[in-house]
């Protein structure tokens, strides 16, 4: 893609998991309908993004960085160099070709197009989905020219930034309506999720309950993402004739569409898709998940009436059969938990950007 030129252009960055990558998709389908201007993404070569900006429309420019965190010495210091050289490629390449503005929607991918921004003076947005922002978000939060977040503790967690709550942009494909889930018959899907990378402990726990689950309730069935990494091996393993496994849904939206119940982790990008398609979930959080946003996540959803809240302890699979069969003998009364409400994060980024920038959005 080196032949376009950033020149006046809006440029996306974050990556490395969907929760940090498709907000930015959102923002960016958003815009276009709004915008005639140029369209850039900007991630990293080993993060979800370098799977799937090469099949999508957007011009696109993947460094080679990592992550810091949790990283021994060493490899943090590998990754401190890997930064800084593709901070350096990309203000060479924006002294000439200077962006109309960057925004950024979090991980490590994203580092390098923030910071190279906030050195030559291109204005910057942050888009922060969690209630605990993550440690970049954290760093250049009062130089942005504005900070979205997904949820208020998340701005309250940002004191001196220009911080607007604006809830987490959901992909084009949420933005209608959903058949609803009183409307659904037999089979009914449960749709087990473990964020974009898949859950191994909800995986193991899945794989153990699921038999016994599926033997009592025969008019279920359940369709399984397992993530990239773990599908081939659960692939292999014995299950249930009714039980599917995936290593990752491309058409998110129409298979929770297809949910009765949605069995997941609570990444807050998956948090704005059940409300905005209205399927009721039980969420297990991810333990120990910065500043526990999971746990933050997953309560806010509970607290709302779309969620029961299933804390990981040591007999995954046992609590989730328990947690799971009330849940699925009356399927119709789930509807209880759901409560659509359609998702305006997009509108709201994109106004505020626009009166910001000055940049032109109809
Ligand atoms: C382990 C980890 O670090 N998780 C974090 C990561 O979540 P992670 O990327 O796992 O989770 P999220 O739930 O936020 O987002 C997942 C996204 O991937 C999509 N998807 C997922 C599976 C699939 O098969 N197909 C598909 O399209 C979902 O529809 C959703 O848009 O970023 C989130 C947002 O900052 C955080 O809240 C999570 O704590």
């Amino acid at each position: 893609m080196s032949g376009r030129t950033y020149a006046e252009s809006l440029v996306f960055t974050g990556g490395g998991t969907g929760g940090h990558f498709f907000p930015a998709v959102a923002l960016a389908e958003g815009l276009r309908a709004r915008w005639g201007g140029p369209i850039w993404f900007v991630g990293a070569r080993r993060g979800i993004e370098a799977r799937l900006l090469p099949a999508s429309p957007w011009p696109h420019e993947l460094l080679d960085v990592e992550g810091f965190a949790g990283r021994s010495p060493l490899r943090a210091a590998r990754a401190a160099w890997k930064l800084a050289r593709a901070w350096r490629t990309l203000v060479a390449r924006w002294r000439r070709e200077r962006p109309a503005a960057v925004i950024g929607t979090g991980g490590y991918g994203a580092a390098p197009a923030l910071m190279a921004a906030q050195a030559l003076g291109i204005p910057f947005f942050l888009h922060e989905s969690n209630a605990a922002p993550g440690l970049l978000v954290k760093a250049l939060a009062k130089r942005a020219a504005g900070v979205w977040c997904g949820m208020p503790e998340g701005a309250a967690a940002l004191p001196g930034a220009r911080c607007l709550v604006a809830g987490t942009p959901v992909r084009e494909a949420f933005l209608r309506d959903f058949r609803p889930v009183a409307q659904l018959a037999p089979p009914f899907r449960l749709l087990v999720l473990g964020g974009s990378g898949g859950a191994r402990a909800v995986n193991e726990a899945v794989m153990e309950a699921a038999p016994a689950l599926l033997d009592r309730f025969p008019d279920w069935d359940i369709l399984h993402q397992t993530g990239p990494a773990q599908h081939e091996a659960l692939s292999a393993r014995p299950r249930h004739p009714r039980h599917r496994l995936a290593p990752f849904l491309e058409f998110m939206d129409t298979q929770m569409e297809a949910a009765s119940l949605v069995l997941t982790r609570s990444g807050a990008s998956t948090c704005a898709e059940l409300m905005a398609s209205g399927r009721p979930a039980l969420m297990v959080p991810l333990p120990g998940s910065a500043g526990d946003h999971q746990v933050a996540n997953a309560r806010a959803m509970e607290a709302g009436g779309r969620a029961r809240v299933l804390l990981q302890g040591p007999d995954l699979a046992r609590d989730l059969a328990a947690a799971a069969a009330p849940l699925m003998a009356d399927p119709r009364a789930l509807a209880s938990l759901a409560r659509p409400e359609a998702n305006r994060a997009v509108d709201i980024c994109l106004d505020d950007l626009a009166a910001r920038t000055g940049i032109g959005l109809h």
